[in-house]
């Protein structure tokens, strides 16, 4: 009962005030209730009470301004908890290491932050409307009682049968839903590779037959489950229907028989009896709610589980490895080494893939890069490049081994100060729309950096934001250059930029821009195939199996 942890963690004073203007609520409807019943009597007699009719206007009055309060207090209780779960995920996300997307699934990521949220939102007022109408249920019920004992044990009997049934019976329908769920999530993935493989699909006939047929059978499976899951609630919501006649009849043809003076409260016993059916019928239809929120809020709990259960294990093996990391002090936070790099030095430096098949490792790694220098990373496919980046970047761990910084090793505390110091293109690089963490952009300087990239006429810059990303491979690339340029960091690292470049413009690349940004005084580091232009580097990598061989330029 997940849901039900959820709003005991979260019962403060504006849970109580719910249930209390909740609890007002209900009783200002049973009072409605009475006075229609006590005026329908009046009624009999030609009389027309104005007290009634007062305490009537009073009672609706009250119903409206409790009912309207506690719908506000809860659709803000909702959005607040649910509020705090989306941050709490960002925030895992954020502290996830490079792997721990891929691990636990990009697309359950977005499921509980959109869809499965969605549901609680909708779900919880549904329940916590249920939950009023069970506070109306017993003070109706108790106004029965009063009118007649007989009346209401006999109501109250079926009332538990019927309910008794009714749970019985709605496992079954429950789990017609998650199958339908089930289908419908894998009909999903059948939809993602039409949409993302568009134009693979588009470009094979046969692929594109053999997709949209599995897609067409799972649509078929998934139609199936639904239909039957919204057959069994439509019999579901038939018998309750049933099961309140049944009540009503009871009232005019069994406790009649079994009560003398029954005749004198016949009509209001029958009044209240019908006022139940909407109530008893909110609480019946609260379950299906019920239901749903919990599974979103399961699938929501594993999912912060499952990441945090990553994370831990990530921060463990940090912990782990920090202990094999030299203890000699590196520089303080205060002397601002990030803000002034002049030499990045990798040391002895190892690392192995925990989850590779074939247990690829990189290093002993050796190599040093100086600021106002050009280097060259180049090597085969599955050479080991990119990985020396990530761990080159800070993106992942050494294993063993040091990174210093102006002669310093840097400690683990200091490796968020040390990413903060590259700006990068990666090869799987995101271009944001937005410069995200620049406060105040230089309109002269974005304006020349778009003129050189050769983007001036496509691309403005509109406060923080390029006017589109919507260009051409290289394009984009270049604007995420002119992007990683103005963030103004120390170290930029280029991850195979030249390769979506035509001829033109990966000349100006290699001979004006990189020699300038040198002349700037920054450490550059180029992951490149192009031996063409290696003569321009200050010294050049080349990897093999994970091994560094650098060769400086004369
Ligand atoms: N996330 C990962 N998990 C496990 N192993 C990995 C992972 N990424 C890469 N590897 C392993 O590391 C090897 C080197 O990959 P890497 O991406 O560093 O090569 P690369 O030199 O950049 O290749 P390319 O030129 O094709 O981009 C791969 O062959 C693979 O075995």
């Amino acid at each position: 009962m997940l849901m039900f942890r959820l709003l005991k963690s979260r019962v403060g004073l504006n849970l109580r005030t719910v249930f209390a203007l909740s609890s007002m609520s209900a009783i200002a409807t049973t009072l409605v209730l009475v006075v229609v019943n006590l005026a329908s009597d009046q009624a009999q007699e030609h009389k027309v009470n104005l007290q009634l009719l007062l305490m009537m206007v009073v009672s609706l009055g009250g119903y409206m301004w409790a009912q309207h309060k506690s719908d506000v207090m809860v659709s803000d209780e909702v959005e607040a908890m649910l509020h705090e779960y989306r941050v709490r995920l960002f925030d895992q996300v954020r502290k996830a290491g490079p792997d721990v997307l891929a691990k636990v699934g990009q697309g359950s990521v977005h499921a509980a932050i959109t869809s499965e949220m969605q549901t609680i939102s909708n779900s919880l007022p549904i329940m916590l409307n249920g939950a009023q109408q069970i506070v109306l249920v017993v003070c109706v019920g108790l106004y029965l009682a009063w009118l007649s004992i007989f009346a209401f044990v006999m109501l109250a009997v079926l009332v538990v049968l019927a309910g008794f049934i009714h749970v019985h019976r709605i496992n079954r329908v429950n789990a017609a839903t998650r199958a339908s769920e089930d289908d419908e999530a894998k009909l999903f993935d059948g939809l993602n590779d039409l949409l993302a493989g568009f134009k693979e699909v588009k470009m094979n006939t046969r692929r594109r037959n053999a997709l949209v047929e599995q897609l067409g059978e799972r649509s078929k499976r998934a139609c199936s489950a639904k239909a039957l899951s919204k057959a069994q609630w439509s019999r579901e919501s038939a018998s309750i229907q049933l099961a309140f006649y049944a009540m009503m009849a009871a009232m005019v043809f069994i406790v009649p028989i079994f009560t003398s003076d029954y005749h004198d409260v016949a009509v209001q016993v029958t009044t209240a009896t019908m006022f139940l059916i909407g109530p008893i019928g909110t609480v019946i239809m609260t379950f299906p709610s019920f239901n749903n929120a919990e599974t979103s809020l399961g699938r929501i709990v594993e999912l912060e589980n499952n990441l945090s259960g990553v994370i831990d294990a990530q921060e463990a093996e940090m912990r782990e490895k920090s202990g094999s990391m030299p203890q000699e002090s590196s520089p303080s936070a205060s002397s601002d080494w990030h803000e002034k790099i002049d030499e990045i030095a990798l040391e002895d430096v190892r690392f192995a893939y925990r989850s590779s098949t074939n247990g690829f490792a990189v290093g002993p790694l050796d190599a040093v890069f100086r600021r106002g220098e050009i280097t060259f990373i180049s090597g085969g496919n599955g050479a080991g490049k990119s990985t020396i980046i990530s761990l080159l970047t800070g993106l992942r761990d050494v294993d063993s081994g040091s990174i210093r910084i102006n002669g310093h090793a840097l400690r683990p505390d200091d490796m968020q100060a040390y990413r903060d110091s590259f700006a990068t293109v990666l090869s799987d690089y995101h271009l944001f729309s937005e410069l995200y963490g620049i406060e105040q952009v230089d309109e002269e300087k974005v304006n020349a950096l778009l003129r050189e990239m050769e983007v001036d006429h496509k691309v403005t810059l509109d406060g923080l934001s390029f006017s589109t990303t919507a260009l051409s491979q290289g394009q984009r690339k270049r604007l995420a250059l002119i992007a990683a340029r103005l963030e103004g960091k120390p170290v930029l690292v280029l991850d195979e930029w030249a390769a979506d470049q035509d001829p033109h413009f990966r000349k100006v690349f290699y001979e004006e821009i990189l020699p300038a940004m040198r002349k700037l005084g920054k450490v550059i580091i180029c992951v490149t195939h192009d031996d063409r232009w290696f003569h321009i580097a200050d010294q050049v990598c080349h990897v093999r199996d994970g091994i560094i061989d650098a060769v400086r330029s004369q």
